[in-house]
């Protein structure tokens, strides 16, 4: 099968250099590449060179941001052409777009490297779905966020020298806000419970992120028995739903809280099969390219094709996902009570309402953070 590149940057290398090394099924025979890089015979910068080629029967995008990557899939589908991709943030955005106009071109989107980097997550929810009814999932999602809060932990580093290090390494997004601010897991968790729950989920998610987490806030929940994870969560209770994103304090003796540098571990729950959990390197180059060589060879062999019905007409509800939180604020808050010296507890909130809460204490004290409180067993 004939591939095209659109992005020869951390992910776009690495299925490059995969299916160089390692795959016969497939043969990357052009790659879109911006007009002053141009260094490979296979590479092009018009777009045209790619969708009119008729001998392409696979596009891989891997460019990243909004546009022109929505607008070069929707090419590549109507031009009856296959595509992968591993960008979360226009999967998130136009996942039900991009299903329509597969079906209606009979060809397949893939979109396994969008969530959990090198982790078969998507496929798996997809085979676990043949079965059973996924009621919630859970999991460190971002591969930055969990190398910068495991450095903070063990190593004592700071926030922002390993942030830099997350960056040099690849895992980071170009703007990587996207990471700390919880973003890149609000695409990923809703990605996820589009899968999951067979819904076109909302974008309206709560969510906060690890910014204002410092060594103090680790040290601690350290003398509470936990640690911090930035999670992506998602609940469904018969006809409805609820997703949110947040850091959360989980105990040192789970399995999350031992979660080290850029892996991920995302944890479902359904019908029969119970919990499973997913753990791998959730970003960088070559795990990443290897989630879309899967997939590359899925749609090579035929043997796979997703389905992703989104149909199920679900009410968002978020009132389902609830939580005790703790508040480092130096900002009044109304119903807290003390948890520990600078930091406040707020017994059973929604996640809607603790963001809300975050939000106001932040106008009075702007390096306020807070975290859920997994609940122990
Ligand atoms: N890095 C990772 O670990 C993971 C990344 N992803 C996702 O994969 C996607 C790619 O990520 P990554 O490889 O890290 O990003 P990079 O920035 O490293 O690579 C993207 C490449 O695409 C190029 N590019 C952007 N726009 C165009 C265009 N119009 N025409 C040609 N080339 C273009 C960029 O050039 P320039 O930089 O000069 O703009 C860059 O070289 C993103 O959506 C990201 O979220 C998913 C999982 C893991
Ligand atoms: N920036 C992302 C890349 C993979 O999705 C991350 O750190 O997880």
């Amino acid at each position: 099968m004939k591939i095209a590149l659109l992005g020869y940057g951390t992910v776009g290398r690495g299925v490059d250099q995969i299916i160089s090394e390692r795959v016969s099924e497939a043969e990357v025979t052009r790659i879109l590449e911006l007009p002053d890089r141009l260094t490979d015979a296979r590479m092009t910068s018009d777009y045209d060179d790619i969708v009119d080629d008729s001998s392409v029967e696979l596009v891989v995008e891997c460019m990243g941001g909004l546009e022109p990557a929505h607008a070069f899939i929707m090419r590549a589908l109507a031009a009856h052409k296959h595509v992968v991709t591993s960008n979360k943030a226009v999967v998130a955005a136009h996942l039900a777009e991009f299903i329509s106009a597969a079906a209606q071109a009979g060809v397949s989107l893939y979109i396994e490297a969008a969530v959990g980097g090198g982790i078969p997550w998507i496929a798996s929810i997809e085979k676990v779905r043949r079965i059973d009814e996924v009621t919630s999932f859970s999991g460190i999602m971002n591969g930055t966020t969990n190398y910068i809060v495991d450095a903070m932990r063990r190593q004592g580093a700071e926030f922002a020298d390993v942030l830099a290090r997350a960056q040099e390494l690849g895992y980071a997004e170009r703007d990587p806000s996207a990471d700390i601010d919880g973003i890149d897991v609000k695409n990923k968790t809703i990605i996820s419970a589009a899968v999951a729950f067979g819904v076109n989920c909302t974008p309206d998610l709560p969510v906060s992120g690890i910014r204002n987490l410092t060594k103090a806030d680790l040290d601690l929940f350290a003398a509470h028995g936990r640690t911090v994870k930035l999670l992506g969560r998602g609940v469904r209770q018969g006809g409805r739903y609820a997703a949110a994103v947040e850091p959360v304090a989980v105990g040192e003796g789970t399995l999350e809280a031992q979660v080290p540098s850029n892996f991920n571990l995302m944890t479902l729950d359904a019908t029969t099969v119970g919990e499973l959990k997913f753990y791998g390197q959730g970003a960088g180059s070559l795990p990443t390219g290897n989630a879309i060589v899967q997939d590359v060879l899925d749609c090579a062999s035929g043997t796979l094709r997703p389905t992703y019905d989104l149909s199920r007409a679900l009410a968002y509800a978020p009132e389902l996902l609830r939580s005790d939180y703790v508040v480092r604020t130096s900002a009044a808050v109304e119903g807290a009570e003390p948890f520990d010296e600078g930091a406040l507890l707020v017994r059973d909130l929604a996640a809607a309402d603790a963001r809300a809460l975050l939000a106001r204490a932040c106008e009075t004290d702007h390096t306020s953070f807070m975290a859920a409180l997994a609940q122990e067993g």
